[in-house]
């Protein structure tokens, strides 16, 4: 058995949203490779200490404000090697590299930095997942209301809406998401539907929110563009990380009108569940935008609402 190699990498953002890449210098294993700048974690240290130490030794900024995201294990050839990546969108400093030989500040749909180390493929993806995520609920509001404030949305930054219409039937559901999709199409933002990747297929929408009960019967991940879990305890969420799902959902972090029997887990519970998984995890459950800050600090990606998801123009989180 090879050992574990404990790493710490940044996503250090710029105002502009590019993260930092660098390039793996000659002589040193990957050469010529980009990774999201980092390395080992050190004896008595945690990975959020590693990180800010080898981001001062490496680059010469200083860590002001980072958040846990998501932690992967790959197999290289010389050990097993878990990283702990982060998000940094606060630092400081001027950015003086002393390790790669070239550095570069990308965007998540770019593919300029080829190639990246072989862990790091998903992390891109990931980064593409938007941070606010609208679920419909049409059924109780009415469909125009509905549309009207998908529009809203749309208008204002929103970037993914989830369709769940547990009472429409299918032909009403086919009406309405070639509805919210035409909308969607505008803005390039992902149209998801709840629960059935085939319904999805069907309709031809970007993808599929599998409820707990879809994921703990899908063998293996549908095939379509984003797929998404929603989780209420630990093993679901080894579950959907092992099916390779891109996201999954996990609350309700709150008690809500929409689930009156489920108690809120609250934030600690959010984070003690959310840790150390390979996918980002969207906290859910009585949240609007503004518990952004809270949902980060607690390890979220991001946040997914119902009711608070359209009252919440010009002010989505990014
Ligand atoms: N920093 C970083 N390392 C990564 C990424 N992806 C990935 O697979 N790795 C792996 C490559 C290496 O096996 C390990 C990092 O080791 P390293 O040798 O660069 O660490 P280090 O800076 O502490 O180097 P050293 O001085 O101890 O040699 O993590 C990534 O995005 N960033």
């Amino acid at each position: 058995m090879s050992k574990l190699v404990n790493v710490a990498a940044g996503v250090i953002r710029a105002p502009d949203g590019r993260f930092l890449l660098g390039r793996r210098a000659p002589g040193t294993f990957y050469p010529g490779y980009w990774e999201f700048p980092g390395g080992k974690v050190e004896g008595g240290e945690s990975p959020a200490m590693a990180l800010a130490r080898e981001l001062h030794e490496e680059l010469g900024i200083i860590v002001d404000e980072c958040w846990p995201w998501l932690v992967r294990e790959h197999h290289y050839e010389h050990a097993r090697v878990r990283l702990h990546f982060f998000e940094v969108p606060r630092w400081h400093g001027e950015v003086n590299d002393h390790v790669h030989s070239e550095l570069a500040w990308a965007l998540a749909e770019e593919s300029v930095c080829e190639p990246m180390l072989p862990a790091n493929g998903p992390i891109f993806k990931a980064l593409r997942l938007p941070r606010f995520i609208g679920i419909t609920h049409a059924a109780e509001i009415g469909i125009e209301p509905q549309l009207k404030a998908l529009e809203a949305a749309f208008a204002s930054g929103l970037e993914c809406v989830q369709i769940r219409e547990p009472g429409m039937n299918e032909a009403a559901l086919g009406r309405f998401a070639a509805e919210v999709s035409a909308r969607a199409r505008e803005h390039r933002a992902i149209v998801l539907i709840n629960a059935s990747p085939q319904l999805a297929q069907r309709l031809g929408v970007d993808g599929v929110q599998l409820n707990s009960r879809a994921l703990m019967q899908c063998e293996r991940r549908p095939n379509l563009e984003w797929v998404g879990a929603s989780c209420h305890d630990r093993e679901q969420l080894e579950r959907a990380a092992r099916l390779g799902v891109d996201f999954a959902l996990l609350g309700p972090v709150r008690e809500t009108t929409t689930h009156p029997a489920a108690r809120g887990i609250g934030w600690q519970r959010f984070t003690e569940l959310a840790s150390g998984l390979p996918m980002p995890i969207v906290a859910l459950g009585g949240l609007g935008v503004d518990d952004w800050l809270a949902a980060r600090s607690a390890g979220a990606h991001g946040i997914a609402a119902i009711r608070g998801a359209w009252r919440s123009a010009g002010r989505y989180p990014r």
